[in-house]
Order: structure tokens, then sequence, then C-alpha cells
């Protein structure tokens, strides 16, 4: 059985890394270095990077870092995706360095997402200090956040979540974007093992960027706040008002990334004691706020 702990880091792609420095110190309020490979390391927190930016030809999300904590917990994961016949690419010494990691094995799920398995990250604990005077991310042992990916191919990769990759479905959404009587886009939340309430939620729908959203978590309500100001100041694209989830009850805002995909910063995700969860079925997204309308291109200005 796999036992992932938790996203360690994505990867982006990106036609300016000199805009992506820009966003991820002023905006975000993370460190960054030179990665080996002329992109950028993002930090947020004493690993080497929770975001890798890779300079290339497009702006996009490249790929998903998933980590096990051990040696054991590696190899054993490698036997799942083997027995599931299941491509996997293991990393040489090269992408070993570009990922401060012992190992690395690359393969991708049935809607073609690709993700990284990794195992042992390397660091020079170094101490965090936010370049906008962030206080703390919330990473840890819940991981650097959530990713929501592309699954047109839906229900071939909910079932590679859970049972290859090992997650449990924590809850789900049909969303109707055109009210009741439209289309209705699966949208389903997984957790791995950590208290998270989602490391990973897949959408019934193709992104051109590769990715909906990734969220980043802070300790409190003025960051958020205080990051919705530098997103002004920086004049980059908010894709939905301030709210605050019915799921995880993340309080949370989202704006775009210089890849194309967007950033959901928020505060106060619910962990979750997963023996005492009950799976359901949610109609509504928000208990207040989160207008995802003034992301739509119709309304960007
Ligand atoms: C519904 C929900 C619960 C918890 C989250 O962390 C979270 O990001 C969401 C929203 C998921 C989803 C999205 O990200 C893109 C825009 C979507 C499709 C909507 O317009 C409603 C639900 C939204
Ligand atoms: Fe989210």
């Amino acid at each position: 059985m796999m036992n992932i702990s938790g996203l360690a880091y994505v990867v982006a792609e990106t036609t300016d890394v000199a805009q992506w420095k820009q966003y991820a110190e002023g905006v975000l309020g993370m460190m960054t270095a030179p990665s080996p490979d002329g992109g950028l390391y993002v930090r947020m927190d004493e690993r080497q990077f929770r975001f890798a930016v890779q300079p290339g030809s497009r702006n996009a999300y490249v790929v998903s870092g998933w980590e096990v904590t051990t040696r054991a917990d590696f190899d054993a994961a490698l036997r799942v995706l083997n027995d599931a016949a299941v491509d996997v690419v293991m990393g040489d010494a090269a992408h070993c360095r570009l990922r401060c990691v012992q190992q690395v094995a690359t393969f991708k799920d049935p809607s073609g997402n690709r993700h990284e398995l990794v195992w042992g990250f390397r660091s020079d604990f170094a101490h965090f200090a936010s370049p906008a005077g962030v206080s703390r991310f919330v990473t840890g042992n819940i991981g650097m956040g959530h990713t929501v990916l592309p699954a047109p191919d839906f229900d071939k990769t909910a079932a590679f979540f859970t049972q290859v990759m090992g997650f449990g479905l924590s809850d789900l959404l049909n969303f109707q974007p055109a009210g009741p009587d439209g289309p209705t886009l699966p949208i389903h939340f997984f957790h791995c093992n950590n208290g998270r309430h989602h490391s990973l939620a897949l959408a019934g729908f193709p992104v051109e960027s590769g990715c909906v959203h990734v969220m980043v978590e802070v300790e409190n309500m003025p960051e958020v706040g205080r990051a919705m100001d530098r997103m002004q100041a920086h004049q980059v694209q908010q894709t939905a008002t301030l709210g605050q989830h019915t799921n995880d009850r993340m309080t949370s805002f989202y704006m775009r990334s210089p890849s194309g995909f967007d950033i959901e910063y928020g505060y106060g995700g619910a962990v979750i004691d997963w023996q005492e969860h009950v799976v359901h079925e949610f109609t509504r997204v928000s208990l207040w706020g989160h207008d995802f309308s003034i992301g739509q291109p119709s309304a960007a200005a």
C-alpha cells in the first residue's frame, strides 16, 4: 500500500524567471534562490524549495511532487506502481540534485498529469525570513498545501488516486456552473496520510495551464489581508474574492500566478481526524464570499 505523507512541492514552467521572482517575493512573500537549471527555487519554510520554477517556452504547471517519509515506503510505492502497470522513470543524479532528494521517480496519472514521488529531502535549514514579512507558512507534517488538477478522464483518474496512490476521498462536489439544468462537473477532494483536509483535488474538466490552483496557507487572517494588499500593489489579477470554504473551512482568496494557474492564499484550514470523518457531498462551495466570476475572461479588465 502506498503511504504518501504529503504534497512536497510543485514545479511550474515560465517564459520569464525574473517575473516569477518578483511575484514570489513581492506578492507571495516567499524567499527565492537560483536553481541549478537556470530557474528559481521558491522557499516557504526550512526546505530548499516548495515551488520549483523552471525556464521554458510556456507558462504552465509541470509536475506535482509527492513525498514518502522513508526509503522503505519509497520502495513499496514503486512496487505498487509496477503492479498497476504504471510507466515509471527513475530520476538520475542530476534530477535528484535538482529536486534536493535522495530518490525521485516520475510517472503520469490517467489524465496525463505528471507526478514525482520522492523521499529524503536535503536542506541547509537556513532560517525562513520572508521578504514581505510573512510570519510563517503552514507546512511541516501536513505538506506545502494542496493542488487541484484537471482530470478530463475523471473516473479512471479518481480510481488511480484511491486505488494505486493510496489517497482517501475527503468529500466531493458536483459543480453546476450554469445552474441546476446545466452540465455537472465533478470535483473530488482527496487526502493522503496527514491531517490536511485535501492535498489533491481532481476537477472533471481540462485546464490550459495544467492546474486549476495551488493553495498555500498562512497562520492568521492579517497575513491573508496583507497578501491581498501586495496582489493589488503588484497589479496581479485576482480570480476569486475573499471567502470561506464549507468543506475545509479555509478562508482564502485566489489570484493568477505567472505560470497561468491560480494561487489560493488562505488561513484556518481544518486539520481532520480521519477516524471521525464522514465522506459527504456538499452543494455549496463557500459559507460566504468566493465570487469566482471575477476570474472569468469576460470579467477581466
Ligand atoms: C470548493 C472548494 C473547496 C475547497 C477548496 O480548497 C477549493 O479550492 C474549492 C474550490 C474549487 C474550484 C476551483 O478552484 C476553481 C473554480 C471553481 C470550479 C468554481 O467556480 C467553484 C468551485 C471552484
Ligand atoms: Fe483550493
